[in-house]
């Protein structure tokens, strides 16, 4: 059998991931958003496209799946190569929405497939390319969050059964479902996910993607 097939290559996880990142509608999302002089939706909007961008950008990467009910979402996602869209149906919450994009495209979970948070506008290419590098030799694993209690990455090998758990505290139940904490270093962009204006600072100094950016630019 080769290196490949064994999955022992340690390139094997190159253009290979499914990612999944779900995206609500701007009029329910990012309710905590609050940046005096911006529009709170074109602000989400801004945000989930630099997330989007990103994503497609990364080496790891086969295909990016945004699941959401946001139609204007898709109509200004035109510059961001080979997105897939997948419509989220009746809205039953963030995990929901993972699951149906999960099930849209690799119903047999024969690809290595990842959830990915909509909301890190500074999200680097490489950043998340590190994670899936790392997160290649494990069944299933999770990326904490900045302040260590959330979640902005959760990853299932070919083989594993989708499952999360996202929300408030979702780190230490995606433990207790069996995934393995992955050692990223707390300046990596992919921790930086965004529900406030405090978090946006953060994150702006990190480096915004040009959506953001140039929405924040107009202050
Ligand atoms: N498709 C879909 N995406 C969701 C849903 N809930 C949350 N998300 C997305 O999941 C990511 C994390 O969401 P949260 O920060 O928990 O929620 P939010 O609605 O963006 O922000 P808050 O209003 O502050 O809770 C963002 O990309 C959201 O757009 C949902 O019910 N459906
Ligand atoms: C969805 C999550 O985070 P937040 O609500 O903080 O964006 C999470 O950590 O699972």
């Amino acid at each position: 059998m080769s290196a490949a097939r064994t999955g022992d290559d340690p390139e094997s996880w190159r253009r290979r991931w499914i990612v999944v990142v779900p995206v609500k509608p701007p009029a329910r999302g990012k309710s905590r958003l609050d940046v005096p002089g911006i529009d709170r939706a074109a602000l989400a909007h801004a945000i989930a496209l630099d997330t989007l961008e990103a994503a497609t950008a990364c080496e790891a990467v086969a295909q990016v799946v945004v699941v959401t009910n946001d139609p204007a979402l898709a109509r200004e996602s035109g510059t961001i190569p080979a997105l897939r869209f997948v419509p989220e149906g009746e809205a039953r919450g963030l995990d929901a929405a993972v699951a149906t994009g999960v099930a849209a495209m690799d119903p047999a979970a024969r690809m290595p497939r990842a959830a990915l948070l909509g909301d890190l506008p500074a999200l680097r290419p490489s950043d998340l390319a590190d994670a899936l590098r790392a997160a290649a030799s494990v069944p299933r694993s999770v990326v904490a969050d900045a302040e260590g209690t959330g979640s902005t990455l959760v990853t299932a090998a070919p083989g594993a059964a989708w499952q999360s758990s996202f929300g408030e505290g979702s780190f230490a139940r995606h433990l207790a479902l069996g995934c393995t904490a992955l050692e990223i270093p707390d300046a990596s962009t992919l921790r930086r996910d965004v529900d406030t204006a405090d978090q946006l600072d953060v994150a702006s100094a990190l480096g915004l993607g040009p959506r953001t950016a140039a929405l924040l630019a107009r202050r």
